[in-house]
Order: structure tokens, then C-alpha cells, then sequence
């Protein structure tokens, strides 16, 4: 096997292990693991992307938002590179939502190319997740405003990866909502 499989099982499990006890929000309660594995998979299968460290950095994208993962603990076990990138998609919790959603806003266009990547493949599995069906508790016009407020969030991402764009514009229009 490639060296490459490997680091990738490798990765894929840490994040499996680390998300074992969440859901997503879907009346299925989809395994969590489910997300990070499909970003990863629309950035290899839909962008056209083979820099394993940006799909080591898409499987943990949300480790250390979302579990007791450390920033720390990504750079000794996969490096300073994946820590980076997974840090730059990582929002600040302690920050209230508005906030949080504000900056992503504003910090978007100065990431890193790589750290785009990852973002764009996050927001095009969340909105499609939103079409697929809607998350426990949310009403339409909740789903519309994520809609809205992604946009903004892509907005900044552009001129990073055609195909991965070209389907986000497509959601988009879709519901109306100009990028
Ligand atoms: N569409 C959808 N999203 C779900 C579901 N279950 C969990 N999520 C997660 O919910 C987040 C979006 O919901 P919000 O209410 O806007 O954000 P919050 O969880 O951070 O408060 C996304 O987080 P994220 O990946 O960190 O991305 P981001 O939206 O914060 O950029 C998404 O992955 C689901 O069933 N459907
Ligand atoms: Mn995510």
C-alpha cells in the first residue's frame, strides 16, 4: 500500500475516534464522521485535489471545534502544516454566534489556499446537506438565511477552484441568492 493510504487511514481514524460520540443534526442522527469524511471526498472526487495535506486538514477540520482535540495534538501526530490549515478553518467557540459568523466573513478572503480549499468543500456539503433535508429544529427561513450568510462566506473564497465554485454558484441561484 502507498504511503499516502496509509497517512490517510491513519488520519481518518483519529478523526472517526474523536467525533465517535456526535451526530449530525438530521432526524437520522447521521454519524458526525460522515461530514469530515465527505468534505474530504468532494475536495479529491469534485476539485480535483491530491495535496494530501489538504485532505488530511478536510477529514480534521472540525477535531478541534468540535472535540477536546488541541491544536497541539494535530502538529505532533500530522504535522505543522495540517495544524495550520485546520486551525485557520477553525472558528473561536468562545466567541457568541454572530460574532463567530462574522468573522468568518471577514477572515475568508485573507486564508491560505489551502485553508480556502477546505472551506469551500465545507460550505458545498453543508448547503447540500441543508437540500438533502433539513436539521432538527430548523425552520425554512433558518435554512435561507445559512444560504444567505454562506454566500458571503464564498464570496471571499473565490478564484480558488473552478469546479468546486461552479457548483456552489449553482446552489445558490437555486435559491435565489446572489454570490
Ligand atoms: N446542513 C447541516 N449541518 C449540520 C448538520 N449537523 C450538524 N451540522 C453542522 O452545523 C453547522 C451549521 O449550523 P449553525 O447553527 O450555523 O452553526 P453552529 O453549529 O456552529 O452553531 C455546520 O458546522 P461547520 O461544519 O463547522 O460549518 P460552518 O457552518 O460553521 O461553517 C454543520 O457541519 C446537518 O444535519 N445538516
Ligand atoms: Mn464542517
Amino acid at each position: 500500500m502507498s504511503s499516502e493510504a496509509v497517512i490517510l487511514l491513519e488520519t481518518v481514524n483519529f478523526a472517526a475516534e474523536k467525533h465517535r460520540n456526535q451526530r449530525r443534526k438530521d432526524a437520522e442522527q447521521t454519524p458526525y464522521i460522515n461530514h469530515p469524511i465527505g468534505v474530504a471526498r468532494i475536495l479529491s472526487h469534485e476539485g480535483g485535489i491530491t495535496d494530501i495535506e489538504v485532505l488530511q486538514a478536510a477529514l480534521l477540520h472540525d477535531t478541534v471545534e468540535d472535540t477536546d482535540t488541541s491544536i497541539g495534538e494535530l502538529q505532533a501526530i500530522f504535522g505543522q502544516t495540517v495544524a495550520r490549515i485546520v486551525q485557520e478553518v477553525t472558528d473561536d467557540k468562545a466567541l457568541p454566534k454572530h460574532e463567530r459568523k462574522r468573522q468568518q466573513v471577514e477572515h475568508a478572503p485573507h486564508a491560505s489556499h489551502q485553508a480556502k480549499l477546505v472551506k469551500l468543500a465545507d460550505k458545498l456539503y453543508n448547503l447540500r446537506d441543508l437540500n438533502r433535508c433539513t436539521p432538527t429544529g430548523w425552520s425554512a427561513e433558518r435554512v435561507q438565511e445559512y444560504f444567505v450568510w454562506a454566500a458571503q462566506v464564498v464570496r471571499g473564497l473565490r478564484g480558488t477552484n473552478p469546479a468546486l465554485e461552479r457548483h456552489l454558484e449553482e446552489l445558490f441561484k437555486q435559491r435565489g441568492v446572489e454570490l
